[in-house]
């Protein structure tokens, strides 16, 4: 039988407990990973599902430098061109040598290929990935399928459903 839903009838639902897990293994394989002595320089989030794993993993890799680029490419579920909003410090950023930047997932990777075009030489990291963002990304924690939606907790509230036998 052919699976019609849509990718946000798909869902992957991660909960606060997930991110914060998968967020501190992303941390751990990353640790001591860095060129030269293996530090990070500075933790760069993607703005803004990338402020949560990266504030997880600065604070997991005791990185206390911390700056943001604002990437928008999404309304809602529809994708549109990938624009910089708000670029991170020049003087630290410089090639992206010894930083590490963080992002929630690479999904088709044009998020990732327009900050890696900025930076060449930093490392990126998110904590899923999709098959065809995967060449876009350095590190990461989970795979998921393409025509899956993965649903953050920043995006979701608990609430009642009925029982299964109640459903007609
Ligand atoms: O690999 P891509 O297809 O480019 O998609 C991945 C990007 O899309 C989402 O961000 P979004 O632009 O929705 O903004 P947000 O983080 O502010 O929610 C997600 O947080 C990634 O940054
Ligand atoms: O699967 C997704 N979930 C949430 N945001 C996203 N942005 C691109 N793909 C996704
Ligand atoms: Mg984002």
């Amino acid at each position: 039988m052919t699976d019609n839903r849509l990718p946000h009838e798909k869902g992957f639902h991660i909960s606060w407990d997930q991110i914060h897990r998968d967020s501190r293994a992303l941390a751990w394989r990353l640790d001591g990973q860095g060129p030269d002595d293996g530090a990070w320089r500075a933790v760069v989030a993607i703005t803004r599902g990338g402020m949560a794993p990266a504030m997880i993993a600065a604070r997991e890799l005791d990185i206390r430098t911390v700056d943001t680029i604002s990437v928008k490419s999404y309304d809602h579920q529809d994708q549109a061109e990938a624009m910089v909003l708000k670029s991170p410090d020049k003087e630290l950023m410089g090639d992206g040598t010894g930083i590490l930047i963080i992002d929630d997932l690479v999904d088709s990777g044009k998020t990732l290929e327009l900050v890696r075009k900025m930076y060449p030489k930093a490392h990126f990291a998110t904590v899923y990935a999709k098959p065809k963002g995967r060449p876009q990304v350095d590190t990461f924690i989970t795979e998921v399928s393409q025509d899956t939606w993965i649903f953050f907790p920043w995006d979701m509230a608990l609430q009642y459903v009925e029982p299964y036998r109640g459903k007609d």
